[in-house]
């Protein structure tokens, strides 16, 4: 599964809206009924309106009804596996399990696989809130 995700991440990708930072990036997320929503990230002239890949990919899930997944695959072109953005890994850590495996990967079959605790450790939780 871990090779499908990659190739859904990197097929996405060719989707993505990016005329601001002309940078690509993909995501494929299985749920654990076993559908795969992929994501690319969407830009705006107004650029903090701008949406990653990963949280198109999450938000299109949520908003399916869905709300358990299995395993998630990113990409794009960089020299190292891409690493996911700081809102990104918030959301990541709101709807995945912390034991969830995240496999980051660039063009040149360079991959990482991370899980959503080593992707942001210490995160904030609703449970926080709950003292
Ligand atoms: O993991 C990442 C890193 C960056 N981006 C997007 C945000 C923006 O559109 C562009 C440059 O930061 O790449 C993603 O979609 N995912
Ligand atoms: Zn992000």
């Amino acid at each position: 599964m871990k090779h499908e995700l990659i190739e859904k991440a990197r097929g996405i990708r060719e989707r993505a809206y990016v005329p601001y930072s002309n940078f690509p990036v993909g995501a494929a997320l299985l749920t654990k009924s076993g559908k795969i929503y992929t994501g690319c990230n969407i830009e705006n002239a107004a650029y903090p309106v701008s949406l990653c890949a990963e949280r198109v990919a999450i938000f299109k899930a949520i908003s399916d009804g869905e709300t358990e997944f299995v395993e998630m695959a990113v990409a794009a072109d960089t020299d190292r596996p891409v690493p996911p953005c700081g809102s990104c890994r918030q959301v990541m850590s709101e709807f995945f399990d912390a034991d969830m495996t995240v496999h980051l990967t660039n063009l040149d079959s360079n991959t990482m696989s991370v899980t959503v605790d080593e992707l942001l450790p210490f995160s904030f939780q609703k449970t926080d809130m709950e003292k």
